[in-house]
């Protein structure tokens, strides 16, 4: 049986019907990032300014299993962007989906990481108004983060690198919240768990002390928002993180 590829270019369909899943940087794709698991490309998808995330092999796996692996993280990237998106949970719009090559091609979000954001705003001279920007940014991407564990989806991989910031004049702050991105969901699953979900803040509280230096506030911030989004929904879990923490103390301390 002969496998058919459908690459989304303008070429016609008895061309685009192929054996072998093209590279996309012969279609014109600019390669943007490698991560672990993905290669990131920036891609014009007839005229659409978009970002193509594709999964590849990880050559030491069985490859059995690294098939299973990657088709896993493909689909619950996909089908938790969009769980996302239906309860109005920022995340880029999908574009198209192929489950043959492993690829989706989504908004390009033309902005910047909360990592990069906070760390400009950590050299600003107007050391008020920054400290007054990140309060307000880290409320919201707890609110969020509460909303995202409230319609049964933990991301997996909550770091400040995997929240984006949308360009705009972020000087005039009031609407700083609406300019949050989230992305990288191939970790994310479904859970009603209050473990999960503290386990899912604790993996962020562990990236934002380990990448930002005096950040307690900060994160103190995103709990505040966490538990604002409604104190009935979110008691649970934040004692749940005490506990979550106290494990992971634990760990470090005694390995
Ligand atoms: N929709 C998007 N719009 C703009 N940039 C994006 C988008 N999606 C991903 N990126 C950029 O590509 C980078 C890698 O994306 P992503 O985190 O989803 O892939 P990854 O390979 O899983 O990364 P890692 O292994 O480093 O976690 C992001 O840090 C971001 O800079």
């Amino acid at each position: 049986m002969t496998d058919i590829v459908v690459e989304p270019t303008a070429v016609p369909p008895t061309v685009a019907a192929a054996k072998t899943v093209v590279d996309l940087t012969s279609l014109g794709a600019m390669l943007l990032s490698q991560g672990a698991e993905a290669k990131t490309y920036r891609f014009a998808l007839n005229g659409l300014d978009c970002i193509v995330k594709e999964r590849f092999s990880k050559k030491y796996r069985h490859q059995q299993l690294d098939t299973k692996i990657q088709a896993k993280r493909h689909l619950m990237e996909i089908r938790n962007i969009n769980k996302c998106r239906k309860h109005q949970i920022p995340v880029p719009a999908l574009y198209f989906v192929d489950n043959i090559s492993n690829r989706i091609y989504m908004e390009m979000v033309d902005g910047i990481t909360v990592k990069s954001f906070i760390q400009q705003q950590q050299q600003s001279t107007n050391s008020n108004n920054s400290n007054e920007i990140l309060i307000k940014l880290c409320l919201e991407i707890g609110r969020l983060i509460a909303k995202m564990h409230d319609n049964g989806v933990i991301h997996g991989d909550l770091t400040t690198s995997n929240i984006l910031l949308k360009n705009d004049d972020i000087g005039g702050n009031s609407k700083i919240g609406e300019l949050l991105v989230f992305i990288d969901f191939g970790l994310s699953y479904v859970s009603v768990l209050v473990e999960d979900k503290a386990v899912d803040l604790y993996v962020l509280e562990r990236a934002f002390l380990s990448t930002h230096p005096d950040s307690e506030q900060m994160f103190d911030q995103v709990i505040k928002g966490y538990a604002d989004y409604s104190a009935s929904k979110t008691k649970a879990t934040l004692s749940k993180l005490d506990q979550v923490r106290l494990r992971g103390r634990k760990k470090l301390a005694f390995g």
